[in-house]
């Protein structure tokens, strides 16, 4: 890769929310004049005023500081924005749809929005996550030679979305248009990251086929972590002892009570309907999404079971609602999983997570993590925030009325926990309960 610097472009972003807000902010701050549009006008006011609402660290000084130096800016009508841009890059949701496939309905808005207000030559981008075939799809729609239409998948994870935006292991840019490929991929050129540049339909599956890699991986990993515990082996052992093959890799392999997010949930939905669209059968993708059920189902076991048998009326205490920690982000999580079946059972549930604020049916999101011990029966850790570590567990056991926690990211010092009195169930750990009363 050449070590020139970037040519600054005109650049205009759809769509302002993870992916394209940070998409917006980073191309800024390599200096493109980037303009960001969206069809919430309320959002396009408080960004426009330097306000970021999600969480993402460091996402709202690039914001101010591209606002102050003039080359970011927040309107809310593509069309205009678009007349002398050399690069439109789409970063509209495309969430799975009834029947499990990607609803591209947003994408197919903004193109019949945009379409003959893109001016000769400028590349329309798509960056949101869209099914194999799309490029093609958008380019009889657009209906014009003369504006190539390029794959440009996103691979940054919610709550390191700047720094993985800004220092990103691959650039991955496909066309079927010769040279705009190149283009687009020269827009990135300062961060000096390796880029692959292939056709259209190839860079569209890159992006299902690494999502659904990982979703695998985590199933496998589970699978694994229910099977230290039916041999007494142990996972953290075991993964570790995985992990430093490198062809394997230490990432990634953290057992817990299911994956879940805005993205692999829906991509691997997806994943599977592309491969039913060509009468592939694709039992291996299946197979990780059923093992992500059943993962969840067997978190759901171990809190009936760490409640004494029966949830109707058991007073359960969560701690995390976030599908990670790091991010305010609740969309598939399965912490929300996990609650509303606790809550279908006649559970009683309190729910603390230091990014949520404000009621979700079902549950009373308490405003501190001491809220939820009050009379609870069991506290289950759901999402790993450091700060879970440090409660003060022999307060926490003090407001409890049973003496069970479910640790299902095996976050917790189990030895914190038992000499508070408390029994400690991990995930394919062994079993840790010391009280008279607990039931494991
Ligand atoms: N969230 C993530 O970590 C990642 C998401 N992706 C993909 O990126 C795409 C966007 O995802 P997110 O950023 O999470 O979505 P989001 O829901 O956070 O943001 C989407 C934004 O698009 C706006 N929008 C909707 N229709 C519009 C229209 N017609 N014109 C202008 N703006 C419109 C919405 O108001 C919203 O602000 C999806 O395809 C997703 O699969 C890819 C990589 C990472
Ligand atoms: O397409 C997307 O939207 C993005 O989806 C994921 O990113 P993200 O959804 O932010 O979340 P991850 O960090 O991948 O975590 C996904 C889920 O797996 C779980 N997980 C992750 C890692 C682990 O070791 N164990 C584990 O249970 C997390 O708790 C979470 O529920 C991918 O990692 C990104 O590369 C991709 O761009």
């Amino acid at each position: 890769m050449s070590a020139a610097r970037t040519v600054a472009a005109r650049i205009v972003v759809v769509g302002t929310g993870y992916v394209g807000l940070t998409t917006g902010a980073c191309l800024a701050s390599l200096g493109h004049h980037v303009t960001c549009v969206d069809v919430d006008a309320a959002k396009v006011a408080r960004l426009a005023a330097g306000r970021v609402d999600i969480m993402e660290p460091g996402l709202a000084e690039l914001v101010g500081r591209g606002l102050t130096k003039g080359n970011l800016a927040f309107v809310g009508g593509a069309r205009d924005a678009v007349r002398d841009a050399a690069a439109v890059f789409l970063c509209v949701p495309t969430p799975m749809g009834a029947g499990g496939a990607a609803d591209l309905r947003a994408v197919e808005v903004v193109v019949a929005e945009i379409g003959d207000a893109l001016p000769s030559g400028c590349a329309l981008v798509t960056k949101s996550t869209v099914p194999v075939g799309t490029a093609r799809r958008i380019g009889e729609l657009l209906g014009r030679d003369d504006v190539p239409v390029v794959s440009n998948p996103e691979f940054l994870r919610e709550g390191t979305a700047v720094e993985d935006f800004l220092g990103p292991e691959r650039i991955v840019v496909g066309s079927d248009t010769p040279g705009a490929a190149e283009r687009v991929a020269d827009l990135y050129r300062a961060l000096g990251a390796p880029s692959v540049v292939t056709d259209a339909a190839s860079a569209e599956l890159v992006k299902y086929a690494a999502n659904c890699f990982l979703a695998m991986k985590l199933s496998y990993v589970n699978a694994i972590a229910e099977l230290c515990e039916r041999l007494g082996a142990d996972i953290d052992a075991v993964t570790e002892g995985m992990g430093h093959d490198r062809r394997i890799g230490r990432s990634f392999l953290k057992p817990g009570p299911g994956w879940g997010g805005s993205c692999l949930p829906k991509d691997t939905s997806a994943l599977l309907r592309i491969a039913e669209s060509v009468r592939y059968d694709f039992g291996l993708l299946a197979a990780a999404v059923d093992e992500n059920i059943a993962q969840r189902d067997r978190i759901i076991a171990r809190i009936a079971g760490a409640a004494g048998g029966d949830l109707a009326g058991a007073r359960i205490g969560l701690l995390g609602l976030a599908f990670k920690a790091g991010t305010d982000d609740l969309r598939d999580s399965p912490a929300l999983s996990v609650a509303s079946v606790l809550c279908a059972h006649g559970a009683e549930i309190t729910a603390y997570d230091p990014a949520v604020a404000g009621d979700l049916p079902g549950m009373t999101v308490a405003d501190n993590a001491y809220r939820v011990a009050k009379g609870a029966d069991v506290v289950v850790v759901l999402t790993e925030w450091p700060e879970f570590r440090r409660l003060d567990w022999h307060y926490l056991a003090a407001l409890m009325r049973g003496d069970a926690v479910v640790d299902t990211r095996n976050l917790l010092e189990p030895g914190v926990v038992l000499d508070a009195g408390l029994s400690w169930q991990g995930i394919g750990r062994p079993r840790r309960a010391v009280s008279a009363t607990s039931v494991s």
